[in-house]
């Protein structure tokens, strides 16, 4: 193996204040405004003075994940959001959750809000190798170290996570390639975000694809479509390891919505309702 960047004291350093203070994850806490996020869940007669209370948070304190996606998210969709994260996190018993998926699929967004629904700390995977590699992006890392580097520091990344308790963590798309991450990340429960190609093509597209080296030589539509087939073609076995899976072509057609406008408060919640899934028939197999 390469050198790789030690993790032992820059990514100790970033997990340690954490760790020591038992504070949820900075991010989390960055995040969070004046309003606790439980108060948004309320009856819809409040729902004025909640939006206020939220558009006012968010002039004057970074609104939470919660808050922001409240002001897409209805107050009741919130409301079941939490409702359903307290039954989950009964069963859930501290266990890590990890987001796994394509690049383009939403763990980073939907890690976010997953995290600040069942009051766990958020780490971002590629972040933190970001932090600990001195703020270099993922894309210099590729370029200046290669992959394989950045493979073996993500694994490193993995692995003390994976020592942690109540973490949402969100991957980066090509964490599933390497089976010792497996064996890290099924210490906790794995949620595979299944999007349709053509839906990720085109957020990857919006968002650019520079800080994606895997796809930033290709421009325009057809061939970032076409890579991402590639790599699909290559991987789709990998993301079949996931405990769970949330396929938005499922959500489109139970919602009767085009797979494009499912929102990441939607697809949290089918996250919830996949784990809950879950981890119900494991209790009863038990019990049986
Ligand atoms: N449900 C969604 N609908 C539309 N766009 C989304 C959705 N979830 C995420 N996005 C957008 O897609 C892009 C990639 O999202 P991100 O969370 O970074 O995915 P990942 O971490 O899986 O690469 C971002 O621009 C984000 O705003
Ligand atoms: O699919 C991949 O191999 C990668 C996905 C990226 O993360 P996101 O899935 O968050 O974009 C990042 O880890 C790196 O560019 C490699
Ligand atoms: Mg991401």
């Amino acid at each position: 193996m390469g050198a790789t960047f030690s993790f032992i004291n820059p990514f100790m350093n970033i997990l340690t204040p954490l760790l020591t203070t038992g504070a949820r994850f900075s991010q989390s806490l960055q995040l969070s405004s004046s309003i606790n996020s439980d108060k948004i869940v309320r009856k819809s007669s409040d729902s004025e003075s909640v939006q206020s209370k939220v558009s006012s948070s968010s002039h004057n304190v970074q609104a939470s994940v919660l808050e922001s996606e409240c002001l897409s998210a209805s107050i009741e969709e919130i409301e079941t959001l939490k409702n359903k994260a307290e039954e989950v996190e009964e069963y859930l018993d501290g266990r890590c959750v990890y987001l796994v998926g394509m690049m383009g699929s939403g763990k980073t967004t939907v890690g976010r809000i997953l995290a600040e629904t069942l009051g766990y700390s958020f780490f971002d995977c590629d972040r933190l190798i970001e932090q600990a590699v001195g703020g270099t992006t993922v894309a210099e890392i590729f370029e200046l170290r290669g992959e394989k580097f950045f493979r073996d520091n993500e694994t490193e990344v993995l692995q003390k996570l994976s020592l942690m308790h109540r973490l949402v963590v969100s991957t980066g798309g090509g964490a599933v390639v390497r089976p010792i991450n497996w064996r890290h990340m099924h210490k906790g429960i794995s949620v595979w975000l299944d999007v349709p190609l053509e839906a990720l093509a085109k957020r990857i597209i919006a968002q650019g694809t520079k800080s994606r080296p895997l796809l930033h030589e290709e421009s325009g539509g057809d061939a970032t479509l076409k890579r991402l087939t590639t790599l699909m073609d290559k991987r789709a076995e990998n993301y079949g390891n996931a405990t769970a899976t949330v396929s938005l072509q499922n959500i489109a057609v139970k919602r009767e919505k085009d797979v494009c406008n499912i929102t990441p408060t939607e697809i949290t919640l089918e996250v919830l309702i996949q784990i809950d899934n879950l981890l119900k028939h494991q209790k009863s197999v038990v019990v049986l």
